[in-house]
């Protein structure tokens, strides 16, 4: 791949960035301070401390005075033991104080990054599958680890920083200018233009930062997708243009971080200089005024240290701007999800939806997933209770979707779906989807034992009960044959386990579960005819005395269903039993001709 066009680049970025939130740094400490445990009782420890550690700041070069205008002159000896005793003692309660500061605002950060990253987590979990269609995997991770991290090195490192110098520059500059405002003024001359300069660079670092991140995104996207489809690539020996396209969002990510570099790079001399500037003015001014006779000696020393005090915020708060600045597009990043409301949810009025006893209905349902691409139109169905009610028909006809309205992945856009005469959306999901099992073709399984992800079926479920469902789904012999048993390791997505293996031990979770309603999305393709006459077995079991959806391309499993839906372009085209259906000569004997071709030269 030499550096051409590479097909599949287009970056796919997530669209939740399409809209950056106007988080402001002042939004975003506010918020972050609304997550500090106890934050009053914090706060004041924070402020006594921090006015403590300006005071003693304050104190030292107020000695220094008294020793250049006051012991020295007057060779007062004595007072040299005390003045080198007081100013070793206030930098050893500053170390002291310092250390203090820091160690308790860390640890109130670590709480509120730990409070962030569980409300996300916890916030994305109840988000719709709209957003988990629109929004790549790779990019909320970013999100959730980097972004976060990032805002771990501000509260860690920084905001301290921030508040303990605004403080102090604010106390210095007060008492400078208490004792002698001349001289504050032709020092602070240049602080406005260092403010303009901090808003200017301020804005665009966030915005370099912002790039940086989202191209950061874009390589765990990258890598979240090569990775897990390895298999793939090298069964396609596609490592080289693999590569080319990681490289790719690589080299974007590096551009990214050159140019918000070069900023930052920038930006600290620019405020050194006029630190200078500063430091120039307080020497040419305050010696002429000496020379005059204006000033003393010590005034002009101390107020050099105070000029060191006052600008050592100011350097500090250029440094620190860049990393306030990260966080705040980091912050930036998280509100977006934070912000983003799932529309699926529990109505305030919301009822308990009682087991299923008559029927499901399907009334007048219309249902797109993009505007404008519509994928069920008008579709009425009834599906009874107790009986299996099977969905064939085109790829593509819609099958699946029904499925993801009726579990409430997805609301109509039009129509309603009732239960017993019950609205869906007027009941609670967790009632509605505590009916519900759905087996499907692709497996999803978690890294873990075997016992664990049979028991996600039912999580306080004993022993008994998981080798019980195991047993009913023909899984236990074989989970038995393992060394370890129940307690086998499956590895990431099951990949240590067969296709056959895997979708037993997602029947047995369904069993565990026990739900009144059982969804069964094209679960026995691509299986042997040996484990398939396994697999219909078990299958039959779960099917037992439930209200089953059964989708399905091979027409030989669906033969004994009480109703077949045929579906074509999502609506109803035909629906009856196997016999009437294969009598009325319409779509499913079409399509049971194509897979019967034999049968059909016999009728
Ligand atoms: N998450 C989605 N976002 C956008 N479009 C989707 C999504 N899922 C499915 N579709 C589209 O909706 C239509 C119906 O898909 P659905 O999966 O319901 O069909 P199906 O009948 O189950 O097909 P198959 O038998 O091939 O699984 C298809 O055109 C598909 O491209």
């Amino acid at each position: 791949m030499s550096g051409g066009h590479i097909p599949f680049s287009h970056k796919g970025r997530s669209p939740i960035n399409a809209a950056p939130s106007k988080g402001s740094i002042w939004i975003m400490l506010q918020q972050m301070f609304n997550r500090v445990p106890s934050k009053w009782k914090f706060s004041f420890l924070i402020i006594s401390l921090m006015l403590l550690i300006s005071l003693i700041e304050f104190s030292i070069p107020q000695l220094t005075q008294y020793t250049i205008d006051e012991v020295i002159p007057k060779k007062k000896y004595d007072s040299l033991i005390w003045i080198g005793a007081g100013i070793l003692g206030a930098a050893l309660l500053l170390a002291l104080l310092n250390y203090l500061n820091s160690y308790v605002v860390s640890k109130v950060g670590q709480k509120a990054i730990l409070d962030i990253r569980n409300s996300m987590y916890d916030h994305i979990q109840r988000l719709d599958m709209k957003f988990f269609d629109k929004n790549r995997t790779g990019d909320l991770m970013s999100r959730l680890t980097n972004d976060v991290n990032l805002l771990q090195q501000l509260i860690s490192s920084s905001m301290l920083q921030v508040v303990t110098d605004t403080v102090t520059f604010l106390a210095v500059a007060v008492y400078m200018l208490f004792i002698n405002w001349q001289l504050t003024a032709v020092l602070l001359v240049t602080f406005p233009f260092m403010f303009y300069i901090t808003r200017v660079f301020g804005k665009r670092i966030r915005l370099s930062f912002r790039s940086v991140q989202s191209s950061a995104g874009d390589v765990s996207n990258q890598l979240q997708d090569s990775i897990s489809g390895m298999r793939l690539i090298q069964s396609f020996t596609n490592e080289e243009f693999e590569s080319a396209r990681f490289a790719e969002r690589n080299h974007e990510n590096m551009v990214a971080n050159i140019k918000s570099v070069r900023l930052r790079s920038m930006f600290s001399p620019i405020i050194d200089l006029m630190n200078n500037i500063g430091l120039v003015a307080v020497i040419v001014f305050g010696a002429w005024q000496v020379m005059e006779g204006k000033f003393t000696i010590g005034l002009i020393v101390a107020f050099l240290a105070y000029l060191r005090l006052l600008q050592s915020p100011v350097r500090n708060f250029s440094r620190v701007i860049s990393i306030v600045q990260q966080s705040a597009a980091a912050f930036e990043r998280i509100t977006e999800i934070l912000d983003t409301k799932p529309e699926i949810i529990d109505k305030a009025a919301a009822t308990e939806l009682p087991s299923i006893k008559e029927k499901i209905d399907f009334q007048l349902v219309d249902f797109a997933y993009d505007q404008g691409v519509p994928v069920l139109c008008n579709l009425n169905l009834t599906m009874k209770a107790g009986q299996v009610t099977a969905l064939v028909g085109s790829s593509g006809a819609g099958k699946s979707t029904i499925t993801s309205l009726l579990i409430r992945f997805y609301d109509p856009q039009q129509g309603r779906i009732t239960m017993d005469g019950h609205d869906i959306r007027d009941v609670t999901l967790k009632s509605l989807r505590s009916q519900m099992g759905i087996v499907s073709q692709d497996i999803i399984l978690f890294n873990g034992t075997i016992r664990e992800n049979i028991v996600y079926g039912m999580l306080d479920a004993y022993d008994e009960k998981i080798i019980e469902s195991a047993k009913a789904a023909h899984a236990h012999d074989f989970i038995r044959s393992l060394p370890d048993g129940y307690d086998s390791q499956i590895g990431e997505r099951g990949v240590k386990l067969s296709g056959g293996q895997k979708q037993r031990i997602a029947i047995a979770r369904a069993l565990l579960k026990n739900p009144r309603i059982i969804i069964l999305d094209e679960a026995t393709a691509a299986l042997d005819t040996e484990s398939e006459h396994l697999i219909q077995e078990a299958l039959s079991r779960l099917m037992i005395n439930r209200t089953s959806i059964v989708i399905a391309h091979r027409l030989s499993t669906i033969q004994k269903a009480d109703q077949i839906i045929v579906l074509e372009k999502g609506n109803v085209q035909e629906k009856g039993t196997h016999e009437q259906l294969l009598r009325s000569n319409g779509r499913y004997k079409q399509l049971h001709d194509l897979q019967f071709p034999q049968l059909k030269a016999k009728t």
